[in-house]
């Protein structure tokens, strides 16, 4: 008894340790990323190679995905420390050293690109280890740090994921998944400022130009509600060319209804609380287009 007690102890720190390398992948978010590098694939032409290798491609893209998230705790810990939100992450609480999580990034970049180029082409490997290096280093060293439109201009990599998925599959750019790009492209201000409102103090403090600091509130606001509006006209685009049909837009129609009923209510008298509902919202609202544009694919 005393001796198994003695092992799960003994046991505990590398179960903490193992769960502060899965925090620093943000899970939760390479999902979402890699669910819509799912739909770009499932809806390229002519696919032909195995379930095996397309499932080999998605966990590409998604362990460098994770690379990325992990390079940004480290280049971002100073940060993460002065902000509530993020004070708790492992690198910034030390749990993790920079060297412990720049050789897990290593590791990871390496297997992801590895798979990549076996299961995918190397088209989409540079193209992902660009995406990489577009959030991680673009957008998180120098972006996030300078300018307001950080996220604006860093979105383009957490945006890329269907064109990659596409591109896997294809080995070719096409002109149809750089409308899904530009969904998500459209998609991440209003998905982040509404989070950015609620926490404007967090980035005050730490000295992250975000919009709500540098511009206040209700410009953020009417931000927000402008690209939920460009959004709405952008999901339109693949029902136009004839790319997804009646399932996707009336799905997209009701998404986007709620998304901008949301946006304008935020904008005529939302607090904090109304911010984070937004935010929340945003996330809900791309997992269930996505699922949407994949339905529609095959019915
Ligand atoms: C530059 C672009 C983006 C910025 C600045 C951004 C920012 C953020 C922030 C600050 C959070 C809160 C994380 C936390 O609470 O610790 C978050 C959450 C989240 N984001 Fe984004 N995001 C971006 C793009 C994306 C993209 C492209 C996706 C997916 C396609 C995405 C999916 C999510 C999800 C699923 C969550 C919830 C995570 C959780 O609950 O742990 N984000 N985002
Ligand atoms: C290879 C590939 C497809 C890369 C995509 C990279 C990726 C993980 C994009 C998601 C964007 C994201 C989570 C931003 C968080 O911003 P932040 O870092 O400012 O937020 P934080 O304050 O929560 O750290």
């Amino acid at each position: 008894m005393t001796t198994s007690i003695l092992i799960q102890a003994r046991q505990l720190p590398l179960l903490t340790k193992m769960a502060d390398y899965i925090a620093i992948c943000k899970a939760k978010v390479v999902l979402l990323l890699v669910l819509t590098a799912w739909v770009g694939l499932a809806l390229a032409p002519d696919m032909s190679r195995s379930i095996w290798l397309q499932l080999a491609s998605l966990a590409g893209i998604g362990v460098l995905a994770a690379a990325a998230a992990a390079i940004n705790h480290v280049v971002d810990r100073e940060i993460d420390r002065q902000m509530a939100r993020t004070r708790h992450r492992p690198v910034a609480m030390e749990r993790l050293s920079t060297k412990q999580a720049l050789w897990f990034a290593a590791l990871m970049t390496v297997c992801g690109t590895t798979l990549l180029i076996f299961a995918a082409n190397l088209l989409c490997a540079m193209l992902t280890l660009a995406s990489l290096v577009g959030y991680a280093v673009v957008y998180t060293s120098f972006l996030k740090r300078r300018t307001p439109q950080n996220i604006v201009i860093g979105g383009l990599a957490g945006a890329m994921p269907p064109l990659l998925g596409w591109v896997s599959e294809t080995g070719a750019l096409a002109a149809e998944p750089w409308l899904l790009v530009m969904i998500v492209f459209t998609w991440t201000p209003p998905h982040f400022w509404a989070l950015a409102i609620a926490r404007r103090q967090d980035y005050a403090r730490a000295n992250v130009p975000m919009l709500p600091v540098t511009h206040g509130v209700e410009f953020t606001k009417l931000c927000i509600l402008i690209y939920t509006i460009i959004l709405t006209l952008v999901c339109v685009l693949p029902y136009l060319i004839g790319m997804s049909g009646w399932v996707y837009l009336a799905s997209a129609c009701v998404l986007n209804g709620m998304f901008l009923q949301k946006a304008v209510e935020l904008w005529r008298r939302g607090n904090d609380q109304m911010a984070m509902r937004v935010f929340r919202f945003s996330i809900l609202h791309l997992l269930l287009l996505f699922v949407a544009l994949f339905i529609d694919r095959w019915v």
